[in-house]
Parts: structure tokens; C-alpha cells; sequence
């Protein structure tokens, strides 16, 4: 499933429609036919609903859905916003559509009044005043309606985007109407998954409108949903004669005496995740957390001063016998550190976390050409800020194109953290991920998934695969876990003795 900006979906319509071969008028049928047929399933013969409709395209749709419901026999009353004569081209043709076929509908500028009352009483509203052609501050008379929908006790739907917000990133918005439920055509746009954005399309499908795959490749798409299905698909499996160095051998660098359980809880999501083999470097001081939390791990003392490992023990570590590393979890700040001079000759895979990336943001330059192996970096919107001198609300706003930038100035694959974790190459391709809930928003999370990524990095044939499933796992224990306990009292602790049974689960 893909994810676009407005203007990306515009250019697919458009080359659906011209290369393709499927008219506008034939798409705006199928999109309608699709929501009605989800309105369907969701209303009952008792409910009245009533369909707001908008001048363009959106409110085209509209008619198709109205025209449906009405031939289906639903209490349906068709509000259409604008003066008649706004409504051109293919919005005009399924006006005239519905029209011909012997339906009427109610003219707002004609009768505020009874709109008002319709709206109080309607069991559903399907709001197709606006979608992806909106621009700027809602003119009247939407302000109003949007504000009288949003305070109506009625269950609304929107179709494509709730009317008046932005389909992409980085656009401000004042008003706009806050569904309970979003029919998104085609594909998802870009503020399904941002905040505060997200929280105006309520729960969200998706309807297949025809639009062919072929359209989105042509024009440039590379941001998509991570699957169920190509999770599953990319598991390793564990052969019958394989052996613990098959699995990967990882080391996870982390730890001080301030934060010794840090890299013990990296060192056990590993174990978890399947890695054949995995040694804990870190303080001598604190070898205990480990030894006594994750008895299959091994552990390589180093020493400290202050609680935190020197760069001399770290630049000395002989990487070569590690299919990957792991660096920063609990670490601390206290000494300068340089990871190109830790990493220099190692072309295995990197993931770098928490403090590991306050040390990267000091030496980032190092970094622009790329290291012989790949390099995941897991940042939190906070730790990202730092990364690329923004403020934590511009990376927040911004998720999507820092992301691309900063993984294509640097040559790492980005794991940006928060509610939908977006995932980004080097080469531009983005993935977002749909698992998760706010029970991972607690110490210890992102700890778990950099030892959930080292594992499943080491242990696919394109590490790729496995960064985009442990973010996808470690949600979906999550997930799991919330269904028996209340979401605020689970622990990284908790999700990582919940693997077994994600994994299971995707077997
Ligand atoms: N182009 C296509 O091939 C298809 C488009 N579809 C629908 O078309 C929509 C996009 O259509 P349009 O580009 O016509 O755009 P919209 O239908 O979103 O809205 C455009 C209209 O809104 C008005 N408007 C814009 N900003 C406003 C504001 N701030 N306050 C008040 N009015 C404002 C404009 O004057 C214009 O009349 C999609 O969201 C989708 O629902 C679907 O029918 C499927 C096919
Ligand atoms: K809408």
C-alpha cells in the first residue's frame, strides 16, 4: 500500500487517466461505488444519512455514493454546499447522473435552516465537501458547517480526507472536520500518519478505486505501509542444520553505571529475535546486569572512568569475528567519542541509539560518504532535532522529507521513532509502520527494538527486510500484550518476553 501527498495522487490520477487509459468519470464511479459499498456495511435500514457535497471532485464522489444509497433505499437527504454553477466537469457529469436517474437534493444557501436541523438528526453524515484540492483557511460557508458537523451527534465518514485538512506534511490547517470514520481512496495520504493530523480521520479504510500499480511506480511513489503479509514473507527461517554462527553473531556496546539496564535489555531483544550468538560490551563495573538478566549472552568488561566506557577501550575493540554491532544504549556522554574510528574496516551491519547518536551528532561529517557496511540509526523526534539542528515540532512536521533528507545525506537507513515509525533508505524508499500503541512510549522501548534490529538485520539475506520487521514486531507485541492489560503498565521487559508469541504468530 502506498503513501502519497496530495499532488503525488493528482499526478497518478492524471496518469491513470491519460496513459492508462481509465476515464475521470469512470474513476469517480468506482470511488464512489467503493465508500458506498464500505457505508453499506457500516449503516443500518433505520439510519438517516445525510451526504454533504463540495464543488469538486470530492463532492463529485458525493453524488455517485448518494445516488447508491438512494437506490438502495436508505433515508438518504443529498446537502449540495456550493451554488449549482460551481460545480463543473466530471463533478457535473455524475450531478446530472444522479439527477437523471430521479433523485433531488437540498440547495444549503436555500435552506440554512432546515440544514441545520438535518444535521442535528441525521444518524450519519458522509462529508464529501473537500479532499485532496483544498488550499488554505476553510472559506465560508465551510468554516460554519464544519463546525456545526463537528458538534452534531452524528457518526460521520469522510471520504478521502476529512474536509479541510491537508493530505501532506508541513501544511498548517486551522478547521476541519474530525470523523469518526475516513474512507481513503486508493491510497493512504501522507497525514494518516501524522500528528495531530491523524486524529481528524478517526478510524481508516482504504477503497480500491482501479487506480493501477503501474500509475504509482510511473510517477515517482516510494513511500508505502509495511505488511502483514511481507512481514511474514520475509521471516528467516531456522534451517535444519544450521548452527548458532548461522544466525548472526551480534555485539551490543552500551551501558554505564548510571544506566546499566539499558544494554541488558538490548542484549535479551536480541536473544529474543533469534541471534545466534551475542556479547555485551560495556563497563566491567556493570558486567552483573547482564550476566544475571541474560544468561546465554557473553560479555566483554571494558574499562571505565566515571561509570562510562573511554574511547581508548572502545577504538581498541577487535570487531572482526561480529556480523554486526550495536552502539548506545545507556552509554552516557561524559567522553568524546568518535563511532568512524570505533567502526573504521568494519563493513558488518550498525545500529546506532539513544546516546550512541548524541556521539554521532558530534562527528556527523565523518558519516556523509558511507561506511562499507550499513548503518541503521534509531532516533527518537528529540535525538532527530539534534541529528539535523531542527526543533523537535519541525521534525514532527516534517517526518517524511527530514527522513528522506537526512538518509540521503548520510548514507544510513533512518528509523525515525513515534506514533507510526517511518523507515528510510538511502536511496529514498519509506516505509511506515502500522503497528504499535502509546504503551511503548516508556524507558526501555527503543533499547528493545536496536536489539530487535541487530538480530533481525544479521539474520535476513538484505538486512533491509529485518529493520522493517523488528520495527514491525516490536509494535505488534505490543499490540498483543494491550489486549489483556491496560496499555500503560507494560514494559520493554514485558514486550520482549511477548516475541516468542508475536513471532509465533506470524509463522
Ligand atoms: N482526479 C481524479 O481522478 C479523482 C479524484 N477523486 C476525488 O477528487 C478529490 C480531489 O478533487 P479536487 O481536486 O476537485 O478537489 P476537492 O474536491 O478537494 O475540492 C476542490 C474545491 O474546493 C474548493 N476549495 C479549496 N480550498 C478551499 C477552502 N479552503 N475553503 C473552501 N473551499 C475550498 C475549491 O474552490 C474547489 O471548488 C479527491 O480528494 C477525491 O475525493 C475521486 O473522484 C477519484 C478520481
Ligand atoms: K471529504
Amino acid at each position: 500500500m502506498y503513501v502519497v501527498t496530495g499532488e503525488r495522487m493528482r499526478q497518478i490520477d492524471r496518469f491513470t487517466m491519460d496513459q492508462v487509459g481509465i476515464s475521470e468519470t469512470t474513476l469517480m464511479e468506482n470511488a464512489g461505488t467503493a465508500a458506498y459499498l464500505q457505508i453499506e456495511s457500516i449503516v443500518t435500514p433505520e439510519s438517516s444519512i445525510a451526504v454533504l457535497i463540495g464543488a469538486g471532485n470530492n463532492g463529485g464522489d458525493g453524488f455517485v455514493i448518494a445516488r447508491r444509497l438512494k437506490e438502495a433505499g436508505f433515508d438518504t437527504d443529498v446537502w449540495i454546499i456550493p451554488p449549482l454553477e460551481k460545480i463543473r466537469g466530471t463533478a457535473r457529469v455524475h450531478m446530472d447522473i444522479f439527477i437523471r436517474s430521479g433523485h433531488t437534493f437540498f440547495q444549503y444557501e436555500d435552506s440554512q435552516a432546515i440544514f441545520d436541523r438535518a444535521i442535528s438528526s441525521s444518524t450519519y453524515i458522509i462529508d464529501t465537501m473537500l479532499g485532496t484540492g483544498v488550499k488554505g483557511a476553510l472559506k465560508a460557508p465551510y468554516d460554519r458547517i464544519v463546525e456545526e458537523v463537528n458538534c452534531s451527534r452524528a457518526e460521520v465518514i469522510a471520504v478521502d480526507l476529512p474536509s479541510g485538512l491537508p493530505a501532506e506534511e508541513n501544511e498548517p490547517f486551522e478547521q476541519a472536520v474530525k470523523a469518526c470514520r475516513t474512507i481513503i481512496l486508493q491510497a493512504p495520504k501522507e497525514t494518516a500518519f501524522l500528528y495531530p493530523y491523524a486524529e481528524y480521520y478517526g478510524e481508516w479504510t482504504t477503497a480500491d478505486i482501479g487506480i493501477p500499480c503501474k500509475a504509482f511506480e510511473a510517477c515517482g511513489a516510494r513511500s508505502r505501509v509495511r505488511t502483514e503479509n511481507e512481514v511474514r514473507a520475509s521471516l528467516p527461517y531456522r534451517k535444519a542444520d544450521g548452527h548458532k554462527g548461522t544466525y548472526g553473531k551480534g555485539l551490543v556496546i552500551g551501558g554505564s553505571e548510571q544506566m546499566p539496564g539499558a544494554v541488558s535489555l538490548t542484549t535479551r531483544a536480541a536473544l529474543r529475535t533469534g541471534i545466534g550468538l551475542v556479547t555485551a560490551a560495556l563497563p566491567a563495573s556493570i558486567t552483573a546486569t547482564v550476566t544475571g538478566t541474560a544468561t546465554e549472552a557473553t560479555c566483554l568488561p571494558l574499562q571505565s572512568n566515571q561509570g562510562e566506557m573511554i574511547s581508548e577501550s572502545l577504538t581498541g575493540l577487535d570487531l572482526s569475528s561480529y556480523d554486526g554491532a550495536a552502539i548506545g544504549p545507556g552509554m552516557g556522554r561524559s567522553h568524546p567519542l568518535s563511532f568512524s574510528r570505533i567502526f573504521s574496516g568494519f563493513d558488518g551491519l550498525v545500529v546506532i541509539d539513544a546516546d550512541g547518536l548524541y556521539h554521532l551528532a558530534e562527528e556527523l561529517n565523518a558519516w556523509r560518504d558511507g561506511r562499507g557496511g550499513p548503518t541503521v540509526i534509531t532516533p527518537h523526534p528529540g535525538e532527530m532535532a539534534r541529528l539535523t539542528g531542527k526543533t523537535i515540532e519541525d521534525v514532527e512536521k516534517n517526518r517524511f522529507s527530514l527522513s528522506r533528507q537526512f538518509a540521503s545525506e548520510y548514507k544510513m537507513t533512518v528509523v525515525l521513532k513515534g506514533a507510526y515509525t517511518i523507515v528510510t533508505t538511502p536511496d529514498g524508499r519509506q516505509w511506515v509502520n502500522p503497528t504499535g500503541n502509546p504503551g511503548l512510549a516508556k524507558g526501555g522501548s527503543g533499547d528493545t527494538l536496536t536489539g530487535m534490529i541487530l538480530a533481525a538485520g544479521l539474520q535476513t539475506d538484505d538486512f533491509l527486510d529485518g529493520v522493517l520487521n523488528a520495527v514491525y514486531i516490536h509494535g505488534l507485541a505490543a499490540d498483543q500484550l494491550i489486549h489483556e492489560r491496560d496499555e500503560a503498565s507494560i514494559t520493554a521487559s514485558d514486550v520482549i518476553e511477548q516475541l516468542p508469541f508475536a513471532l509465533a504468530s506470524l509463522r
